[in-house]
Parts: structure tokens; C-alpha cells; sequence
């Protein structure tokens, strides 16, 4: 299997406090993989490693075998690594289909066809081409989450990386977002999904890690890795002698 995302050995702190402690992590070309942890875990932090938001102080962070460590987020961006953020800040007084174009010709270099196109695609795979024309500041909850995937969407990516894109959610909204990024996966796309919402996750996810004070506790099959003890302990709360 081709690995297209690696994670060697980064640690970073801010001041005193090391989030990521010496983290390694692999993601094969077309795979789903899930990653939970306590509040505080690292894991948000390990995705502004990878998209360069955010500079290790040790470790390597490879994209299909080039070595991206140093390299800015907007190159990072141009070499197909997408990300949603936890908190949708679209574009608020830009339409939708405005918020989706501004990743489309990022960067430059494409045809103007080329981006029209590739934005009707966009919105028509996360289901807001009916509202195109509409302000993002407008939307409702469910809309604006799938307004964040179709901007990370937007570049073209080979890795998206999703933050928590479920939270808040009613289950029905949860279920419709779940299909769009099954669709999303199914074509082609590899993701890393960072998700409390275990069920939407689990019903994605081929692969599981778990992050616990910015290392890795677990790494496998979901279900084995949601029966392992350890994770349990962590991060359910459930008493390893209990258990
Ligand atoms: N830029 C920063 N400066 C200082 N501390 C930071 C910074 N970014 C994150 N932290 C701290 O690093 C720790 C890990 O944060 P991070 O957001 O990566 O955790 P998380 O696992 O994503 O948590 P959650 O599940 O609550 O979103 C937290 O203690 C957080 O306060």
C-alpha cells in the first residue's frame, strides 16, 4: 500500500507544555482514518503540524514521500492537503458559491471554465447546489458544516483532514453529513477524520487511532481498538479493573 501522508517522530510544546510527544502516524492513499482523544489530546494541534500552521520542534512530516516539514501552508495547500476547521468561519457576507471559488482559483494557474466547473461539482457533491446563491452568513448549522467541506473541497485535495466536523449536530444531520463524506471517500479522496461523534466516525473509518497527551495510545482495526482496555480507560472513563 502506498503511503501518501507521514507523521515521523514530531514532538512540538507551546512554552512548558509538549502537546505532541515524539508522534508518528501513517495514512495510505485512499485510506479513512479515524483518530479520537481527550479534550486537549493534540489532535487538533497534529492537523496545524500537518497543514503548517503550526512548525514542530522535532520529527518529519512527509506528503507522498516529499519532505514537507518546512515547507508554508500555502504550498502545503497546493500539493492537495484540505482541511476543515472545527468552527465554520466561511466568508459571511460572500455567497456560497463565492466562498467555494476562492479555493478554486487559489493559487492561480487554472482556466476560468476549469474553476466554474470544478465549483458546481463541489457544491453539487456536499449538497448546496440549490443554495449557491445564497450569503454564507444566512445558512443554518448543517449547511455551513457542509459549506466547510465544500471550501476544503475547493483546492482539490488528496488528504482532508476533517476537525470535528459532526459536533453539534441533530443524528438525522449527522447521518445526511456522514454520506456526503462517505461519497467524498469513495472518491478517491484520503481522509483523517478527528471526531468526538464515535458512531458517525466508526460507520467511515477502516483504521482507528487514539491520541492521549500527544501520543499515540492505540492504533488498529476500530472495533479492537475500541475494546482495547487502555483506550477504554482513557478515554471512556471506564475503570481497567471494571472493565
Ligand atoms: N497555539 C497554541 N498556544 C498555546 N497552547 C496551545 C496552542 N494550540 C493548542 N494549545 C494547547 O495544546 C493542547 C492541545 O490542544 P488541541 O486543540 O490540539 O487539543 P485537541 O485534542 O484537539 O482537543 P479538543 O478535542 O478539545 O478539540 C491544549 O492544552 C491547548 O490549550
Amino acid at each position: 500500500m502506498t503511503t501518501i501522508l507521514r507523521l515521523d517522530g514530531v514532538s512540538k510544546s507551546f512554552g512548558a507544555l509538549k502537546v505532541i510527544d515524539d508522534l508518528s502516524i501513517s495514512l495510505a492513499q485512499g485510506e479513512a482514518l479515524g483518530v479520537i482523544g481527550p479534550n486537549g489530546a493534540g489532535k487538533s494541534t497534529m492537523f496545524n503540524l500537518i497543514t503548517g500552521g503550526v512548525a514542530p520542534g522535532a520529527g518529519r512530516i512527509l506528503f507522498a514521500d516529499r519532505d514537507i516539514t518546512r515547507l508554508a501552508p500555502p504550498a502545503r495547500c497546493r500539493l492537495g492537503i484540505g482541511r476543515s476547521y472545527q468552527i465554520p468561519q466561511p466568508f459571511a457576507g460572500m455567497t456560497v458559491f463565492e466562498n467555494v471559488l476562492v479555493g478554486a482559483t487559489f493559487g492561480g494557474g487554472r482556466p476560468e471554465r476549469h474553476c466554474h466547473d470544478s465549483c458546481i461539482a463541489v457544491l453539487q457533491t456536499t449538497g448546496l447546489l440549490g443554495k449557491a446563491n445564497r450569503l454564507a452568513g444566512s445558512l443554518t448549522l448543517l449547511e455551513r458544516k457542509r459549506l466547510e467541506l465544500a471550501r476544503a473541497l475547493s483546492i482539490g485535495p488528496k488528504v482532508l483532514l476533517l476537525d470535528e466536523i459532526a459536533g453539534g449536530l441533530t443524528e438525522g444531520e449527522c447521518q445526511a453529513l456522514v454520506e456526503t463524506i462517505r461519497a467524498v471517500h469513495r472518491s478517491g479522496v484520503s481522509l483523517i477524520w478527528i471526531e468526538h461523534v464515535v458512531h458517525a466516525l466508526l460507520s467511515v473509518a477502516s483504521r482507528l487511532v487514539v491520541i492521549n497527551f500527544g501520543r499515540l495510545l492505540a492504533d488498529g482495526e476500530p472495533q479492537a481498538v475500541m475494546n482495547d482496555a487502555r483506550v477504554q480507560s482513557v478515554y471512556m472513563g471506564i475503570d481497567e479493573a471494571a472493565a
